[in-house]
């Protein structure tokens, strides 16, 4: 496990609301029918989008602000504008997150939906039913290969993410096959694309590769997309302002006809 000491003090406090959460979270085992999220990507490849889940993620510690409107409203903006998949931050004191919009949010839309919370113990599993769960490489430790048949014994898709080669090996070594790599190191807050480039090159092929984090613009999308990604994670830059047409830019990074898209179609995948 992670000593403590070398976190950001923010990651720190998150860390401990979750455990609190989990010594009080007593619910029944959930039973999850997932959606394909390795589907969902090869859908939006098909489609000329790049395979994109947007986040919705009211407010965070490095970001200024809340963002106040109806987040079923925000998601659906963000399927409209072209996600594939969609993550809700459901850690409730430092994301601004709930179990209870991401139920809402998963029975409004249908692409897969990944829970985006810091869960280091399997109780927590059973807060919600999502398709995807994230387990933090760097969090859970030794614990990686407990949670992961845990979680997927409940039905769900796992995604595991890491932030260097060491964090890389043990999520292969448990049988992870949804990899993120975070672009922002959980010690210092801070982003450096440099991350993904520097570990992709060792993430074997039939594991499902995202980039995490600090991808603001087509440029950046089309740079991880050039190191190895088959799908962005992209939080804050869609959040911040018109979700559809900043989730609809990222999903055409790629498109050849960027000047046309007076044509482009805006209709929702399925
Ligand atoms: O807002 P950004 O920089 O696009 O990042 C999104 C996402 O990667 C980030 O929110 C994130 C990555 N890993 C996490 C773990 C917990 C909470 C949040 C995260």
């Amino acid at each position: 496990m992670e000593d403590p000491a070398e976190l950001a003090p923010a990651v720190r406090s998150i860390l401990s609301a979750a455990r609190d959460r989990a010594a009080k979270g007593r619910t029944d085992r959930v039973d999850v029918d997932p959606r394909d999220l390795r589907a969902a990507f090869d859908r939006a490849e098909a489609d000329g989008r790049v395979p994109v889940v947007a986040e919705v993620k009211p407010t965070s510690p490095t970001t200024g602000g809340t963002r106040e409107d109806d987040p079923v409203a925000l998601a659906e903006g963000m399927v409209a504008g072209g996600a594939a998949a969609l993550s809700v931050l459901t850690e409730p004191e430092h994301f601004g997150g709930s179990v209870k919009v991401l139920d809402r949010i998963r029975s409004a839309v249908d692409v897969p939906v990944l829970r985006k919370d810091f869960v280091v113990a399997e109780s927590q599993l059973d807060a919600v039913e999502s398709d995807v769960v994230l387990l933090i490489a760097r969090f859970v430790g030794d614990d990686l290969p407990d949670l992961l048949a845990g979680a997927r014994d409940r039905g769900f898709r796992v995604l595991v993410e890491v932030h260097d080669r060491e964090e890389l090996a043990a999520a292969l070594d448990a049988g992870a096959t949804t990899v993120g790599v975070n672009n922002r190191d959980l010690a210092e807050l801070v982003v450096d694309l440099g991350t993904f480039e520097s570990v992709a090159p060792h993430v074997p092929d039939d594991v499902t590769l995202l980039a995490e984090s600090g991808i603001g613009s087509p440029a950046d999308v089309r740079r991880m997309r050039a190191a190895g990604a088959d799908a962005l994670l992209v939080g804050s830059a869609i959040m911040d302002g018109d979700v559809e047409a900043n989730t609809r830019a990222l999903t055409r990074a790629e498109a050849d006809d960027e000047g046309d898209s007076t044509t482009d179609t805006t209709e929702t995948p399925t």
